[in-house]
């Protein structure tokens, strides 16, 4: 099977589509793979590290209002069609699937227009501007959470969840802890700000940091890349606790997660799709700053169900922070309570049903 993966810009659209990779890779070792993403986007620096095949074609997003600039982009969205038509054409996909993000909108739709097969993965709750150009093109579009299905016509949408829960699963926890140096005895908060980290989130555990230093409970603090440096010159000036690990970015996040008891995070899908598969509780500060507010849409299918608590930006404060953690961490029966919900959110086997559905497209498109 030769199988082309698409999609980028930020983790959430990248680690969906690696896990896919990884997990086909298991249950079928003929398979065969081109990434095509852009030079720009972190999918440049993620795919090649996995020995991945990796291509790049030359693409820009559309901007909301009306401006020159879409006009530019309409231009490059034609050429990006036409090198992916070459690309497509010279690897003989089988199958195209795409996981958001603006690099999928040239790529899918050339694979279709070639009459090859094509899904999309929408890993939100809401979809984003491409996924929803491209549903009209494409043979099936796979979903995360059930209110996504309204948004798509009803013959082609299919719950698969995202494959980053299968792959989270079965991890060395241990090996986790200890790849960042936290005791293997002491329960364990994982705060990350999505792919990226964010300033807000930093900003609040700076705020907080000496008294996590009283805590009994560890943290594991994810910056993000850019905001590392900034981050470490403010810790120096506050003292850094010794229970609490401060880290740019995590490369085996499915392993440390392993050992995470609960996490703060920003509620991008495919982060709530790995606790979700885990079973680990959490508290949300939903990003305000994405389409339609998607990331708040997000974190209530979890908060709805007891599974995560919501903590919205504006009022997020360094002493709120720490009062929602310890409301979970210290109360034994909450914490259970908590886990089992976000356990039954989970879609365990989300690869193989992406995995089926890419079979199942072929077949059709060969009869
Ligand atoms: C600002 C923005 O537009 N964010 C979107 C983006 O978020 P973002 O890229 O932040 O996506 P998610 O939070 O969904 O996923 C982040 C991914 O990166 C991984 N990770 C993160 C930090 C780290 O140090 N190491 C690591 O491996 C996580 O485990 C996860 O697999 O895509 C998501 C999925 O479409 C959307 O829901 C988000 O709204």
């Amino acid at each position: 099977m030769r199988i082309v993966v698409t999609g980028g810009g930020t983790g959430g659209h990248i680690y969906p589509a690696l896990a896919l990779i990884r997990e086909i890779n298991k249950v079928n070792k003929s398979a065969q793979f081109l990434y095509i993403g852009t030079e720009k986007g972190l999918e440049s620096k993620l795919v090649p590290r996995e020995d991945i095949p990796f291509k790049a074609i030359h693409i820009t997003g559309f901007k909301r209002k009306l401006s020159f600039d879409n006009v530019k982009t309409v231009l490059r969205f034609l050429k990006g069609v036409k090198d992916s038509k070459r690309l497509l054409k010279e690897f003989k996909a089988d199958v195209v699937i795409g996981t958001g993000g603006y690099v999928c909108g040239p790529v899918v739709y050339a694979a279709a227009k070639l009459g090859i097969p094509t899904i999309i993965h929408e890993q939100n709750s809401v979809p984003g501007l491409t996924n929803k150009f491209l549903s009209r093109y494409v043979d099936r579009i796979a979903v995360c959470f059930e209110e996504a299905k309204a948004f798509f016509p009803e013959n082609k949408v299919v719950l698969t969840g995202n494959p980053r829960a299968s792959e989270v699963l079965g991890q060395d926890q241990i090996r986790g802890k200890l790849s960042v140096g936290l005791k293997l005895n002491i329960p364990s908060v994982l705060v990350v700000g999505g792919s990226r980290g964010a300033k807000p989130i930093n900003e609040a555990v700076l705020k907080s940091l000496s008294e996590f230093g009283q805590k009994p409970y560890q943290v594991l603090y994810v910056t993000g890349d850019v905001h590392y440096e900034e981050v470490k010159r403010e810790v120096e000036l506050i003292g850094n606790p010794e229970n609490v690990i401060i880290k740019p970015f995590i490369h085996n996040m499915p392993e440390v997660l392993a050992g995470t008891d609960l996490t703060v995070a920003r509620a991008g899908a495919t982060t709530l799709a790995e606790l979700t598969s885990l079973g680990i509780p959490s508290i949300l500060i939903p990003s305000p700053y994405v389409t339609n507010n998607h990331q708040e849409k997000n974190a209530r299918a979890l908060t709805d169900h007891g599974a995560a608590l919501l903590l919205l930006e504006k009022e997020l404060t360094g002493k709120k922070l720490v009062e929602q953690i310890d409301s979970i961490l210290m109360n034994k029966e909450k914490l259970a309570h908590m886990k089992a919900s976000s356990k039954q959110l989970g879609i365990q086997d989300a690869a193989k049903r992406v995995y089926e559905l890419m079979q199942e497209v072929i077949k059709k498109n060969r009869k």
